[in-house]
């Protein structure tokens, strides 16, 4: 059967998120079913019902030490002077905690409190009280008691009452089943060969991870090919069996986004686009009563999209309230710059730095997923809103327990593998410590020094005229300031180059003479820096370098771009070429050290990181990468 033609839909509305959402509750009448299920299996389900207890807990009268059971009315005139014996049997009985207090006994005296005249025969010197160490029936849960109202998420602690008061089974809210479709000709399974072009499927399973993390239930579909029958009738299907339908790709305005219209035609369609960015193209609609949303395929997109309009129809099926995250007042690090008519959604980095919580922006980019597991926080700026100035105090949504942040090391400026080393070193000695680094450059580093963004910046900078590492930038930029230098590495930088040498570089003068092409570091990379003086040196201009305009961010970024491309060269650490198995021709051997704040290089966490940096296994780890050596018990240089 030949294909509809479905038309390309190019314009987007650019609805207000909570307009599109208010929308597309009213449209939404869960089925309200229950089910009745074991108490045990019971962990964060809702209760349907009030539950009342079934028995009494205790269920007896229990005695609440190791000791003896009295009839309290038979020990009154015991005191020091009046020693009373009581018989076995007769006036007590011996009772462990937890033991029924049998009638007629109606006290516990504690063992320590008794003297032994023989094994039968017991003395006293004080009075018991009438019930003292005695759990009477129901002194935890009453029989009948309501334990919990309805609508009450199931915790561990809730599950030890209801078993403790044999309420073995209970109602609770049927699950709202969710079917997720990921759409795509380009998707393969993460289990298949990759290939330019093929994509991995992860979105469909990281969505329905986030469905059961909200007391939903997810069917995640197979993939299902741009191919408008087949996604009518994946969508048909999940519509029978769902409550909500999760459509993932095809919801923009390329040539096989057919979603909306196939949603049109066997349904209605609310929405399509809001006024978001990332997330702009959602799509919202229905088919017969079950709810389907178009979510964009980019993931950090497809995962905000997911919290905006299927959370709120998970709880509304649950009838929960939909949690809010604890919010936290920063101070922005850089400027933020937000379009009008849209509300902006920025992934922060959040560090605790001189006392004051310092934000900056992660790439905007909405296929970066690692910005999402790097995220500290969410800035939402509002439609009307341009953005925010830097120094502004604004408020963020934490995506991490303050307590991590606070006691997190900011590490900024060039990224170096031993870092990584040194952060997995520092969790294992310290659980609580950790490194979160951003990779910056080293001159952006050392300006987050100066900003009190950060408490390390690793550095490599050469000063073209005095042939010294750092020293000087320091002196320059930082004059004043409280900072240390902390020499630390000596690295090997030289010429990447793919297996072979297939182009025959030697030398960087036929890297402009051959025409290679190259991978150039950032504005502000030591490595920049040391590729820009080579030109100087050996008076090429950089429009003679092919390549020279487009900058990466990191040795191994470098690195990999080398490895796809036989004509590639680039410039870096030796260690990065190893991981990416490219040719390595050495230059020169450059310092790599650590600039800090005076204040962190006292510190506890501070003394700690020195302490990893000169321990022997530390040292090995390192000599063991290749490339490198660590400057042992080095002077720290102040300013
Ligand atoms: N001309 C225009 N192009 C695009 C627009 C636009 O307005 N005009 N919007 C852009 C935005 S914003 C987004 S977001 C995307 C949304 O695209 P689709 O929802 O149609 O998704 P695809 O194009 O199929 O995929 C985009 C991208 O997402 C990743 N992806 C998709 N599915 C999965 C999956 N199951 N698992 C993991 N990753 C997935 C993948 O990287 C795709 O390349 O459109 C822009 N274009
Ligand atoms: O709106 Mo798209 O959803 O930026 O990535």
């Amino acid at each position: 059967m030949v294909n509809k033609q479905y038309k390309r839909k190019i314009y987007l509305q650019d609805k207000p998120r909570g307009f599109a959402r208010e929308e597309m509750l009213a449209h939404f009448k869960p089925r309200m079913e229950t089910e009745r299920i074991y108490s045990a299996d019971a962990l964060g389900r809702v209760t349907a019902e009030p539950i009342y207890a079934t028995n009494s807990m205790p269920h007896y009268h229990a005695s609440a030490m190791d000791g003896i059971a009295v009839i309290a009315e038979a020990t009154y005139l015991a005191h020091e002077q009046n020693p009373i014996q009581l018989k076995r049997n007769e006036d007590f009985v011996y009772v462990d905690t937890g033991n029924e207090v049998p009638p007629p006994f109606n006290a516990v005296i504690m063992i320590e409190h008794v003297e032994e005249i023989t094994e039968d025969v017991l003395e006293i010197i004080e009075p018991a009280s009438p019930w003292q160490h005695i759990r009477p029936i129901g002194e935890d849960i009453v029989q009948e008691e309501m334990l919990f109202p309805q609508g009450h998420i199931v915790r561990p602690v809730d599950i030890g009452v209801l078993l403790a008061s044999q309420s073995t089974m209970i109602d609770v809210i049927k699950k709202p089943v969710v079917t997720v479709i990921p759409t795509g000709n380009e998707l393969i399974t993460p289990y298949e060969t990759a290939s330019p072009g093929k994509l991995i499927e992860f979105n469909g399973t990281v969505i329905s991870s986030f469905i059961t993390e909200w007391g939903g239930e997810a069917i995640l579909s197979p993939i299902v090919k741009d191919d408008p029958e087949k996604i009518k009738e994946a969508l048909l299907h999940a519509a029978n069996t769902s409550d909500v339908v999760v459509i993932n790709a095809g919801s923009s305005a390329g040539s096989k986004d057919y979603t909306v219209h196939i949603i049109e035609e066997l349904g209605e369609v609310f929405t399509h686009g809001v006024a978001t960015r990332p997330g702009k193209p959602v799509i919202i609609g229905k088919i017969n009563e079950t709810i389907v949303i178009g979510i964009p395929g980019y993931p950090v997109s497809a995962y905000l999209a997911l919290e905006w309009f299927v959370r709120p129809l998970v709880c509304k099926c649950l009838q929960i309230p939909e949690p809010s995250r604890p919010l936290l007042k920063v101070k922005l690090g850089r400027r933020i710059v937000s379009t009008m008519g849209a509300e902006d959604f920025v992934r922060m980095n959040i560090g605790y730095v001189n006392g004051e919580f310092i934000a900056n922006p992660l790439t905007r980019a909405a296929g970066v997923t690692m910005s999402l597991v790097r995220a500290d926080g969410l800035l939402v700026v509002s439609p009307d809103q341009l953005g925010f100035e830097q120094g502004d105090i604004v408020e963020v949504e934490l995506l991490k327990p303050v307590e991590e942040i606070k006691s997190a090391i900011v590490f900024n400026g060039s990224h170096d593998l031993t870092i990584d080393l040194l952060t997995s070193q520092l969790k294992k000695n310290h659980v609580t410590s950790k490194i979160i680094s951003s990779h910056v450059g080293s001159m952006a580093g050392i300006m987050a020094i100066k900003k009190g963004e950060a408490h390390i910046a690793g550095i490599h900078l050469l000063d073209p005229e005095t042939k010294q590492y750092n020293v000087s930038y320091v002196q320059r930029f930082l004059s004043g300031a409280d900072v240390v230098l902390y020499p630390f590495l000596k690295r090997t930088q030289g010429w990447f180059l793919p297996k072979g040498n297939p182009l025959q570089i030697n030398h960087i003068k036929d890297i402009a003479k051959k025409q290679a092409h190259f991978v150039n570091r950032q504005k502000g990379a030591g490595t920049r820096i040391l590729l820009d003086l080579l030109l100087k040196e050996n008076e090429i201009t950089p429009d003679q370098i092919k390549g020279y305009q487009r900058e990466m961010f990191s040795h191994l970024s470098v690195a990999a771009e080398v490895k796809g491309n036989n004509n590639a060269v680039g410039l870096g650490i030796y260690p990065a070429a190893k991981a990416m198995g490219l040719d390595f021709i050495p230059l020169a051997d450059e310092n790599y050290d650590l600039l800090m704040t005076r204040e962190f290089f006292e510190s506890d966490q501070g003394k700690s990181l020195i302490e990893i940096i000169q321990s022997e296994q530390f040292q090995t780890q390192v000599n063991q990468i290749g490339g490198y050596s660590v400057i042992k018990n080095p002077e720290p240089i102040y300013f």
